[in-house]
């Protein structure tokens, strides 16, 4: 029973007849597991041989079903509609919507009108009227109901929201239907960009609990995300932003192209606190919480790196993509309560673009002189800005440098300080461990 997600009686019925009609038997709706990570929806059918057995199986079946705790019977969704092709409607009409219906799950569906939407609505909403929220669109859109979700446990806690040292966890699951063009985080969650996979996943209940940052400004808490960029990879999404009106697939190659012939490293200091075993610091801080013990803030155990960075990754999750099957993270795992940084110190643009066109390939990608990795698990990143030395072209506008948190845009802050939180919020989803290779690739670059 553990992979049936539905059982229905059997009629047959005239065409316009809506009640009654002959008893067939019943039909059970499984979920069964294919190759390549993707999950699929079948039946298996009982015919009936006793109206009053049909009835009984019927209502035993149907509470044996109710007894899985992990599966929700009502959902918060958001659709975005100006994802990627703006095919997420159709995609949540016309094959996530009749998969909840036939599983009897309640839903309350936003399609979202601007960006911001989502989080306005999630701070006014009463999560606890819902089992799960769920996201349907590109990275933006779910890393920003990732946010969102996360801002408002903190609200509904009583928590200070604009500087969280320790912010709660997430009170209810969060379900990614990937509608984007990249999709790093349904690859990463998933294994593969499906939607009926994903569908599945949030209608069986697969939780998946995954570690995420806060990334704050000295002052105030900036937003949640998985996974951020800083320099090339913020530049480029920056560059497609301004250019909206493009075709996504063409948006994205002239970015990187046009970013990469007017390649430039951004001098800065970044300081970082290592963390030497993922896994036994994630149980270390699980002890801690519950033993009610602070963690002792040791300043100098903080590492100091200055210089000219092409680029700079730091990622709670492995973030797998077809551009990068094994991620652009591959060192870290979704819940082991630490962050890759990749730092890519100045090089020559041929050297920085072999490195790219390694995410894609077997070869190491790290594997050059100028790429240093770290776990950390907090970093601070802070331009160095040299007085009379600005010119337009080297500070953005405002004097805000552009951040890349999972594909959205952010905007806010000279001082980023990154934070990983173990395990602060569930997903419906499975572990990468559990995955079969990805078996992506890569034409571009
Ligand atoms: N109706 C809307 N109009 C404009 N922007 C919207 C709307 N609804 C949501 N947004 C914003 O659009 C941004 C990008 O969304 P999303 O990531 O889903 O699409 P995408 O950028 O096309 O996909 P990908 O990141 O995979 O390329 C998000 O930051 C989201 O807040």
């Amino acid at each position: 029973m553990k992979d049936v997600f539905s059982v229905k009686l059997k009629r047959r019925r005239f065409v316009g007849q809506k009640k009654g009609g002959t008893l067939l038997g019943i039909t059970l709706f499984v979920c069964l597991k294919k190759e390549d990570n993707k999950l699929k929806d079948s039946t298996v059918n009982f015919n009936n041989l006793s109206e009053d057995h049909c009835h009984e199986w019927f209502r035993c079946l149907k509470e044996i079903l109710n007894g899985f705790q992990n599966r929700p019977k009502s959902l918060k969704v958001f659709v975005n509609p100006n994802s990627h092709e703006r095919e997420a409607p159709h995609i949540y009409y016309e094959q996530v919507a009749p998969l909840f219906k036939l599983a009897d799950i309640q839903t309350d569906v936003t399609v979202t009108e601007y960006k911001g939407h989502a989080l306005s609505v999630l701070k006014e909403c009463e999560l606890q009227a819902f089992d799960g929220v769920v996201c349907v669109g590109g990275d933006g859109s779910i890393s920003e109901v990732a946010h969102g979700l996360l801002l408002k446990a903190q609200m509904d806690a009583g928590k200070e929201t604009d500087y969280i040292l320790t912010p709660v966890r997430a009170p209810v699951p969060f379900g990614i239907i990937p509608a984007g063009s990249t999709n790093v985080l349904a690859y990463t969650l998933h294994g593969v960009k499906h939607t009926v996979t994903a569908t599945l996943h949030v209608i069986m209940g697969h939780i998946q609990p995954v570690d995420i940052c806060t990334f704050s400004s000295p002052s105030k808490l900036l937003r949640f995300g998985f996974s951020a960029m800083f320099a090339f990879g913020a530049r480029t999404l920056a560059l497609a932003e301004k250019h909206r009106w493009m075709p996504p697939n063409q948006r994205k190659d002239f970015a990187v192209i046009r970013t990469l012939a007017s390649l430039k490293p951004e001098e800065c200091e970044l300081s970082f606190l290592p963390l030497n075993n993922p896994q036994q610091c994630f149980q270390e801080n699980d002890r801690m919480k519950k033993d009610g013990i602070k963690k002792s803030d040791s300043k100098d155990q903080w590492h100091k790196i200055e210089g000219h960075f092409l680029n700079v990754s730091i990622m709670a999750i492995p973030c797998l993509c077809a551009m990068a099957p094994r991620g652009l993270a591959p060192n870290t795992r979704l819940n082991n309560g630490s962050l890759a940084l990749i730092v890519v110190r100045n090089t020559s643009r041929a050297d920085f673009i072999k490195h790219l066109k390694r995410y894609a390939s077997v070869k190491n990608q790290f594997n050059f002189p100028f790429v240093e990795t770290y776990t950390a698990q907090e970093v601070k990143i802070q331009p160095t800005l040299k007085n009379g030395f600005e010119t337009e072209d080297n500070v953005p506008e405002g004097g805000n440098y552009p951040w890349n948190i999972d594909g959205d845009l952010m905007e806010g802050a000279l001082e980023v300080h990154v934070r990983v939180h173990p395990q602060l919020i569930n997903l419906y989803g499975v572990s990468i461990d559990d995955l079969d290779d990805s078996k992506a690739t890569c034409g571009c670059l």
